[in-house]
């Protein structure tokens, strides 16, 4: 009965008996073996972004990438070198070395009968190694990462769990409430938004509960197109499987290679192919969370359902504040049989952002469509490895092309990358669509080996800005949605708001850019990269914070929205009441009050710790209040 109505389950499964033909396929159950171990710093730097291996070094003045990951590995990068010297008049210095591992940790507060409990009825692993708290107590903000090379630190974890499936994360929640120790879920740790980084003024014990090891894999059904994995698989990880199997989820942030199924559910993530695929919120078929409640999770698998509202939603996007997501139902769909790139190129950031708008009122989206502005156009174009002669040719003619024949200002020219997926006939009739439209609005055809390199870069340019703040420079990208009559205005005004700041800070060597990344039939997504050059100044992460707070004003007085995938967290907890309203911040509260009396999920996220004190101390003044009434009505 219960296999008929896809119940989640915990154990691995008993394999059924041969010739039984289920499309609940349970022998498909399997522990994925993950490119990330238990000790993430054996793989992952335990200072900055991604592998140990790659990494943005300075050699005889030129910038290098190292390692053998990445399709720039082991390049030169000259135009690059030049970029930043132009950019931020600095030459690169190779001599400066990255922060070692402190010796020492802050001393953990201890909850002694939380551990107690822990080491006595429970089976689950824990450390209270400082290496291994250290590396979980941070996500990937400038603040988290300059904190981290400065030892600037108050509170970092104070104890890590490795829960192995649902059953342990009940156990562990259960005791965390009995015994009011804060939990900080943690999946991939690259979150931007400060939502992992502890409270640093949090007084209890602070348990960061390592989702790494719940990854399995727990069934796949063929037939519904409908699989269940733990919620601590990792992007990459779980994609390899399911391509073994003929099949994929299609979602693919740029952040994919470490972030974490739970992680995307928690904080309503959004993939580069959501055209094709859906955003995270489109793919999640069901979804188990554990709160000290109870567990929240709807009854079955069913494609939709009319039972308002609808929990799921209640889920996606709580950011750990809640309770811990342990098993998510996710579509799944055969793999494309082809996979295309191509990129356009237009004469100014105008007439792309046409394009785009036309793209999506006729709803013939591409896989992934990114229009770049010229700052990145031209960053983008820096960043190819030294080339050899003949092709430095090429390039020169492809540029006499651009400008004399085809009249572009390179001032200007911005452009557009491309992934198309489907059969070929498909792809054939996308690709011949989106180049018409890009015609009307005097784009034309880039080759989609731009494209393809537009796509790879994503991956390695996460590594530029820990190189970045070691050169001296601070960087850090923001991101909004908005709807399409407001995205070009939103577009220049945040630029020159974040010019006017740089001047006013005295900043005069920065980079300010930006690209619309996902296109809607109401608007689309608007992602900016802004740095500067901050060797003379005191505070560059203060300065940083403050701009970044100015553009985010300037983005909301426009009409966008407060983020449209990186999340809430600390760092915008300021204004979540604004966008979700005061009705909509006591809905949230009181959800949070019903599901985690205590308040131990995630402290400061979403709502500032002390807001949701006080609506903590309001509603037990308010249950206090009601009993009396009730006290007293029974007298009566
Ligand atoms: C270079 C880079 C590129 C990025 N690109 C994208 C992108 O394209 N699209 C996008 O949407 N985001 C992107 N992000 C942001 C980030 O990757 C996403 O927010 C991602 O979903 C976080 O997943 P994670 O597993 O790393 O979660 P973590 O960073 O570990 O945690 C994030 C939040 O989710 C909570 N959480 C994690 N797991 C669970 C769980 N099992 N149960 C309950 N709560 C949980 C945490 O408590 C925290 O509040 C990017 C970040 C970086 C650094």
């Amino acid at each position: 009965m219960s296999i008929k109505r896809n119940t989640v389950t915990t154990q691995i499964p008993e394999p059924p008996p041969e010739g039984t033909s289920l499309a609940l396929d349970t022998r498909l159950s399997r522990h994925v073996e993950s490119v990330i171990p238990k000790k993430r710093q054996e793989a992952l730097k335990w200072y900055g972004w991604g592998y140990n291996d790659s990494q943005f070094y300075g050699q005889q003045g030129v910038i290098c990438f190292k390692g053998t990951k990445y399709p720039l590995g082991g390049c030169e990068l000259p135009t690059f070198t030049k970029w930043v010297q132009t950019k931020f008049d600095m030459i690169v210095d190779p001599t400066k070395s990255y922060p070692q591992l402190p010796q020492s940790y802050p001393k953990p507060v201890q909850n002694a009968p939380f551990l107690n409990e822990l080491r006595g009825v429970s089976q689950v692993e824990h450390s209270l190694e400082g290496v291994d708290r250290l590396v979980r107590c941070h996500g990937q903000t400038l603040r988290d990462i300059y904190s981290l090379w400065h030892n600037k630190f108050r509170r970092i974890p104070d104890l890590v769990v490795w829960p192995r499936c649902h059953d342990e994360v009940v156990q562990l929640v259960r005791l965390a409430h009995k015994h009011n120790v804060m939990l900080l879920p943690y999946g991939g740790g690259t979150s931007v938004s400060g939502a992992i980084t502890c409270p640093q003024a949090e007084e209890r014990m602070i348990c960061v509960l390592d989702t790494s090891q719940m990854n399995r894999m727990l069934w796949l059904n063929r037939q519904n197109l409908t699989v269940c994995f733990e919620a601590g698989v990792v992007g990459q990880d779980l994609e390899r499987v399911l391509r073994e199997l003929g099949l994929t989820v299609g979602h693919e942030p740029d952040s994919y290679e470490f972030s974490t199924l739970g992680g995307w559910v928690a904080t309503r993530a959004s993939g580069m192919k959501k055209n094709v695929y859906g955003n995270i919120e489109d793919l999640v078929v069901r979804v188990r969370m554990v709160t000290p409640s109870g567990t929240l999770e709807r009854e079955c698998s069913a494609p939709r359902v009319s039972c308002g509202p609808d929990f799921n939603h209640i889920i996606l996007g709580s950011e750990g504040t809640l309770g811990v997501i342990t098993e998510v139902v996710l579509k799944v769909r055969p793999l494309p049989p082809v996979q295309r790139y191509g990129s356009l190129v237009f004469p100014d950031f105008e007439q792309g952002i046409r394009f785009m708008r036309e793209v999506a009122l006729r709803r013939c989206q591409p896989a992934s469509v990114r229009l770049m502005d010229n700052e990145q156009f031209v960053f983008g174009q820096a960043l190819k490895p030294e080339k050899s002669w003949l092709a430095s040719c090429v390039d020169a003619v492809k540029q006499r092309y651009v400008t004399s024949w085809k009249g572009i200002d390179l001032a200007h020219i911005c452009a557009a990358t491309l992934l198309f997926e489907g059969d070929l006939k498909d792809v054939q009739r996308q690709e011949a669509l989106i180049n018409e439209i890009a015609a009307r609005y005097k784009g034309f055809p880039g080759g989609g080996q731009n494209g393809e390199r537009g796509y790879l870069f994503t991956f390695v340019i996460a590594y530029i800005r820990d190189f970045a703040m070691h050169q001296g420079i601070v960087a850090e990208s923001f991101e909004t949605s908005v709807p399409w009559d407001r995205c070009s205005m939103l577009c220049r005004c945040v630029k020159q708001r974040v010019v006017s700041e740089c001047h006013k800070h005295n900043i005069s060597h920065y980079t300010i850019s930006c690209r619309v990344t996902q296109t809607y039939d109401a608007g689309a997504c608007i992602y900016f990269y802004f740095g500067f050059r901050s060797l003379a100044i005191a505070d560059p992460v203060g300065v940083f914070e403050a701009i970044e707070h100015s553009a985010r004003e300037e983005i909301l007085a426009c009409g966008g929205s407060l983020s449209h995938h990186h999340g809430v967290g600390k760092l915008r907890s300021h204004w979540y009441r604004n966008a979700v309203t005061d009705t909509g911040s006591a809905l949230y509260s009181a959800a949070k009050q019903h599901l985690d009396p205590r308040n131990i999920f995630a402290v400061g996220n979403l709502l500032p710790s002390k807001e949701q004190q006080q609506v903590g101390e309001q509603a037990a003044t308010a249950t206090a209040t009601s009993t009396t009434v009730t006290a007293a009505q029974a007298k009566l």
